[in-house]
């Protein structure tokens, strides 16, 4: 059976970096994507917690299809977008709890992608648990349906009931994806759903680097999974990693 690929991007694709905006996308990575994306008859997508445009900035190469927000938006293959929002006045009163916290502490950073805020700790890492119990705190008082996803030294405020897990479970639903056996490679606490979606239609689930997992396979870090993804499209028979 023919696979399907699906790839995290921070720490699994492109090394972490200090801020979300300093991370460097070399040359390689476009060129490693088109490849697989070529070779796979289009059977790759990008699975990330970075919003759509945010992907399509750094990373470009647009043909490939990409999820974005941990599932709450995903472009297909057909190039159409599909958008989980959260309600402006929601929204609002987020950025407003939010306001004095990022005032007091510039350590930390906001990330708005829309319908996701992040709030970044890795300049300030000994504010970490007190930025856990704030939003913990801000979501149980304003409820409306959302929920904390926690990251590598990020915390994050989503509507709650969409994952990464149902981003792929979406494409495979989808040409050029549908009847294929699932791969997907990530690094983060977020990857979990896809990992267990994968593992429950028998596929490849992957984790990158230590801390516990239900993935099946590791790899140690990103300069692995890149090697891994260029060995595929010269192998005639795909192999476990
Ligand atoms: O699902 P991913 O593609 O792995 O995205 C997860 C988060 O990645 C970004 O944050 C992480 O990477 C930053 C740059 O290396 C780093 O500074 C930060 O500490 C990490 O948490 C991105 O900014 C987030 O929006 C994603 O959710």
């Amino acid at each position: 059976m023919d696979w399907a690929y699906f790839l995290d991007v921070d720490g699994t694709l492109i090394e972490l970096a200090m801020t979300p905006d300093a991370i460097e996308v070399d040359h390689a990575l476009p060129v490693l994507l088109e490849t697989l994306h070529r070779q796979t008859g289009g059977a790759l997508a990008l699975i990330s917690g970075r919003a759509v445009a945010d992907l399509d900035r750094h990373i470009g190469i647009l043909q490939v299809p990409r999820a974005g927000q941990h599932g709450l938006e995903r472009r297909d293959a057909a190039g159409r977008l599909w958008r989980h929002e959260t309600p402006e006045p929601v929204k609002r009163a987020l950025l407003e709890a939010l306001a004095p916290l990022l005032a007091r502490h510039g350590g930390l950073l906001l990330e708005d992608k829309g319908s996701t805020l992040a709030i970044h700790y890795r300049r300030a890492p000994m504010l970490g648990a007190y930025v856990h119990r704030f939003l913990g705190r801000l979501v149980s008082d304003i409820g409306q349906g959302l929920q904390l996803q926690a990251g590598k030294r990020v915390v994050e405020v989503k509507p709650a009931g969409v994952d990464k897990g149902m981003a792929v479970a979406e494409y495979l639903t989808e040409a050029p994806f549908l009847g294929r056996l699932p791969v997907f490679i990530g690094d983060d606490i977020t990857d979990e759903t896809a990992f267990a979606l994968v593992n429950e239609r028998g596929g490849i689930s992957v984790k990158v680097g230590p801390g516990r997992s239900c993935a099946r396979y590791r790899l140690p870090g990103v300069a692995a999974v890149r090697a891994w993804l260029a060995y595929q499209p010269m192998s005639p028979h795909h192999e476990h990693p």
